[in-house]
């Protein structure tokens, strides 16, 4: 199907089949991105890398983050940080709970998965200044994407585009600026402290990324707005897309008493009575990984993929010209009727291996998943999403001890309200406000009468 809007069409695909040959048999030639949004008003305009064409510098950095950020090594590195920081989010809502105080469980997730971003970057700072820096890093992309949001499609494609009429475009690049003096502050501090000078070891992704800034024989030459273009994508891509993705599985659990009972069944048989589930825990936790599986399905954060065609090619009959812009619905495309039974349910069963009611009579739907194409929520190809095992791994082990730890009752009602709000991570139109009931304390000493 093609669209206009104001002056540009868009190619969007919405079923598994064209996907396939957008992913699969066309990859390379859809895998660059337009600035999509008031690129404008982007003060790093022509530096991003998700954002960015494919090239020898979007390769580098791919590169540079599967090596430093999500390669098994790695993930094992920081697997102390998540932690820590489920923990400390876990302790903030019991808190909650004994103060009988409602939560915004959108906020407290930001806030735990913005720590991690950070920490995985920049840990050494985190650790100086008790995360007091992370908070202000959060603040200053909460007002980014507040304002990058405020654009009407005039002001973006229409004739409004090169005036800047209602201030939105100087508001955004203001708060651009903000981000920059904070960013560039942060940089200054590792320069100055010789950090990055220190032992292998001991080196984060601040380091490596200053260290190739001032190599002269460097791979690709990093410019400072490279980097600081570089994070703020890490950042926006990572933060708010999972934050939004363990609300909404949380919101479908307390829709689904018999599905979180299920839930937490199969965690207690697994893994007892006195401590906190783990990590190394999930691969024994199917209805867990089933759980999430089927939310992410309903609720992909990022339900619309952007990419751009740079060559003429033929997708499935039509032609399709170089720089058309591309937009996959994959959020259409996993509660495709034809492909999914019941698709607009939330039924964690259709992912548990072996489950008897196949759909559509396939005994092995779980391999033509990833083979069809039809379930995609972190995108596909090469440029899809880096930070896949890391955001499974952290909604395993966080959804895991919310269900362990609490019972949720929500504010001012029985049910989740389950609409989708504006925004770029498919977030929940009323934010999710409730009170945790602590039924089990891993932190206290292990009581045999305890409820869980
Ligand atoms: C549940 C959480 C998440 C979801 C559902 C998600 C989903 C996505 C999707 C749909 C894309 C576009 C893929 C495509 O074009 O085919 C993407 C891209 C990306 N995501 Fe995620 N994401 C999540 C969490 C994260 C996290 C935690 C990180 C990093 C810490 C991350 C880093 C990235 C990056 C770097 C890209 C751009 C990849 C590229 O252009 O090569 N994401 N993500």
């Amino acid at each position: 199907m093609r669209i206009r809007i104001g002056a540009s069409t868009f190619f969007v695909v919405s079923n598994a089949t064209i996907a396939k040959e957008i992913f699969k048999t066309h990859d390379i030639s859809f895998s660059s991105r337009y600035e999509s949004g008031p690129s404008a008003y982007n003060i790093y305009r022509g530096t991003g890398f998700i954002t960015g064409p494919y090239g020898a510098y979007y390769r580098f950095m791919r590169k540079l983050c599967a090596t430093e950020l999500f390669a098994g090594p790695q993930m094992d590195r920081y697997n102390k940080l998540r932690e820590q920081e489920i923990e400390r989010l876990l302790k903030s809502l019991m808190k909650s709970s004994r103060e009988g105080k409602p939560c915004d469980l959108g906020l407290e997730l930001a806030a735990m998965a913005n720590n991690l971003t950070f920490r995985m970057i920049m840990n050494k700072r985190f650790c100086e200044n008790n995360g007091s820096e992370a908070k202000r890093m959060r603040d200053s992309i909460v007002e980014i994407m507040e304002l990058a949001t405020k654009f009407g499609i005039n002001e973006l494609f229409g004739f409004l585009n090169k005036i800047d009429l209602f201030g939105n475009g100087k508001n955004l690049k203001d708060a651009m600026w903000r981000y920059d003096e904070l960013i560039e502050e942060i940089m200054k501090g590792y320069e100055e402290n010789e950090m990055n000078d220190r032992e292998n070891e001991d080196k984060d992704m601040m380091d490596i990324l200053l260290e190739t800034y001032r190599d002269p024989d460097a791979e690709v030459k990093l410019t400072r707005n490279q980097i600081k273009h570089f994070l703020l994508e890490l950042f926006m891509a990572s933060v708010d897309s999972t934050s939004a993705a363990v609300q909404w599985a949380i919101a479908e659990l307390i829709n689904h008493p018999d599905v979180f009972k299920k839930l937490r069944d199969e965690i207690k048989s697994i893994v007892g009575s006195s401590r906190l589930v783990k990590e190394s825990d999930v691969p024994k936790l199917p209805y867990l990984q089933a759980v999430v599986k089927e939310s992410l399905r309903l609720h992909p954060p990022g339900p619309i993929i952007h990419r751009q065609c740079t060559n003429d090619c033929k997708i499935n009959g039509y032609d399709i010209k170089a720089k058309t812009k591309t937009l996959i619905n994959i959020h259409a495309i996993m509660r495709d009727p034809e492909v999914w039974k019941e698709p607009n349910e939330f039924i964690p069963e259709r992912f548990v291996v072996n489950f008897s009611d196949q759909m559509n009579d396939r005994d092995d739907q779980m391999e033509m998943r990833g083979q069809d194409f039809s379930y995609i929520p972190f995108g596909g190809g090469r440029r899809g999403c880096s930070g896949v095992s890391l955001a499974y791994t952290v909604m395993h082990a966080t959804i895991g001890a919310f269900v362990q730890c609490f019972d949720w009752k929500v504010k001012g009602g029985e049910k989740v309200d389950i609409n989708v709000g504006l925004g770029f991570a498919g977030a929940m139109a009323i934010p999710l406000i409730c009170y945790p009931i602590t039924r089990f304390d891993p932190f206290l000493a292990y009581l045999p009468d305890q409820a869980f």
